[in-house]
């Protein structure tokens, strides 16, 4: 009951989403790592995925490039990747599920020290591993300070069994001694320290496998590494 003659500046936001920031709050300050089930409805979820798929029936989708085009490219990585940033006009409901995510993170911003100078975000990496064995060795995303401190990965998989069909994320968390094996399933949101904190990798997948992943930057280390890349 807001206390007479005080402004309540509370927005009016719903309880769900108050608790949801609260949950991402203290697992990413307690494991650098914080996993967000039914993130969105299904109908969304479905929706995202759909346009996922058509996106790759349209051939948007290219080998996930390495740094050293090495011959044995698949050895590394055997992603196939779309960058989209949302606003095509098949990709609307990947453009609710930014939104979704920014909203989120926005709200943290004022509550963690890693997140508070979070400003801006890559565009959305739609990927697919299409199966057979497909996977991607440990790495960590941002190793050499080039602005990105949190992955966000939004997992589109229906009944995905990692004991048959393998693709888990694992997560090495540098600070914890233990390995987070995360199943890629439908409707899962996972943030995570882009940097040295968090190596991790995919399991060989079995099964066509989903994800789309937004990566936000710090913008002072992105700065440092936008000005020093032009220097
Ligand atoms: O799908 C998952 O569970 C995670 C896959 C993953 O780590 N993907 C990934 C993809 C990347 C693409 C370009 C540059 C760096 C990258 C780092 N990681
Ligand atoms: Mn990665």
């Amino acid at each position: 009951q807001p206390t007479p003659g005080v402004i309540n500046t509370a927005h009016p936001r719903s309880k769900k989403s108050n608790a949801l920031v609260k949950y991402v709050v203290e697992h990413m300050q307690k494991f650098g790592i914080c996993v967000v089930d039914k993130f969105l409805n299904p109908e969304n979820g479905d929706a995202i995925l759909e346009e996922v798929k058509a996106l790759r029936d349209e051939k948007a989708f290219h080998d996930g490039q390495l740094v050293s085009d090495s011959a044995s490219a698949k050895d590394i990585r055997g992603d196939m990747i779309t960058w989209t940033d949302g606003s095509d006009p098949g990709t609307k409901n990947i453009g609710f599920l930014i939104s979704r995510i920014d909203s989120i993170i926005h709200q943290c911003k004022g509550h963690l020290e890693g997140f508070k100078n979070i400003s801006g975000r890559t565009e959305a990496m739609v990927a697919c591993y299409p199966g057979k064995g497909a996977h991607y060795v440990k790495h960590v995303d941002n190793p050499n300070k080039d602005g990105r401190c949190v992955t966000c990965i939004y997992y589109l998989n229906k009944d995905w069994d990692s004991k048959t069909m393998g693709g888990s994320l694992q997560l090495y968390p540098r600070e914890h001694d233990m390995m987070a094996s995360v199943d890629p399933i439908f409707n899962r949101l996972i943030f995570f320290w882009s940097d040295r904190r968090n190596p991790h990798e995919v399991m060989p997948a079995f099964n066509t496998r989903y994800a789309v992943t937004v990566w936000y930057f710090d913008a002072i280390e992105r700065k440092a590494a936008l000005t020093s890349a032009v220097s």
